[in-house]
């Protein structure tokens, strides 16, 4: 697949009916600055939105992959859809009241996904136990192919903790 190096002027990120805006539960996205989620218009890499579903509380994204997410030839680089799927676990985790970081991710790709594509993402809490989380996740087109899956391990942090964090900040 060729891939143009012009950007599209507006990329799609909405979403249908049934959805909020999950900007207010994610604090990162507060920070000014965030590695994929933070505004990054004109830029060719990652573009990505997110939503919680009404219905069951889940996170959903829109993420468009750019000429700048390249792996395999005309294709997303597998790095760069682990990226979505750590932020997509998490994030699931922050909307329904849980502030976590990383411990451990594992992400399986099943299908080569083509630069250009605007996708969902859908990431849900599998099952909790005291300060560990256990999120799930994918990254589908829109027929239902599934492009990666992610399952992790997510360890929720006091406010204290990150605002020891936040004090790194320049
Ligand atoms: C500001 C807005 C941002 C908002 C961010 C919003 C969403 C973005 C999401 C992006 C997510 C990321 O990429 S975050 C960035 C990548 N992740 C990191 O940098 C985290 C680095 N690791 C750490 O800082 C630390 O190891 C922690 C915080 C994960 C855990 O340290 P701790 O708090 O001292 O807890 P600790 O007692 O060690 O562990 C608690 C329990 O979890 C288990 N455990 C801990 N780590 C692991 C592990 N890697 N693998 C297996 N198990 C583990 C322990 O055995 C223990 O089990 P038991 O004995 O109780 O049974």
């Amino acid at each position: 697949m060729a891939v143009t190096s012009s950007l599209p002027q507006d990329i799609d990120l909405s979403i249908g009916p049934g959805h909020r805006p999950a900007d207010e539960h994610l604090a990162h996205l507060k920070l000014g600055r965030s590695f994929l989620a933070g505004p990054h218009a004109g830029e060719d890499i990652i573009r990505l939105r997110w939503y919680v579903r009404e219905s069951d509380g889940a996170l959903v994204g829109r993420v468009w992959f750019g000429p700048g997410a390249q792996g395999p030839p005309g294709h997303a680089h597998g790095g760069s859809m682990a990226a979505v799927l750590d932020e997509a676990l998490g994030s699931s985790c922050w909307v329904a009241g849980h502030p976590v970081v990383a411990a451990e991710l594992t992400t399986s790709f099943r299908a080569m996904l083509p630069l250009g594509t605007v996708a969902t993402v859908e990431a849900w809490i599998e099952k909790a136990d005291g300060r560990k989380l256990y999120p799930k996740g994918h990254i589908l087109a829109d027929d239902g192919t599934v492009y990666a899956e992610a399952s992790g391990l997510f360890i929720e942090m006091t406010s204290e903790a990150f605002d020891a964090l936040a004090d790194r900040l320049e």
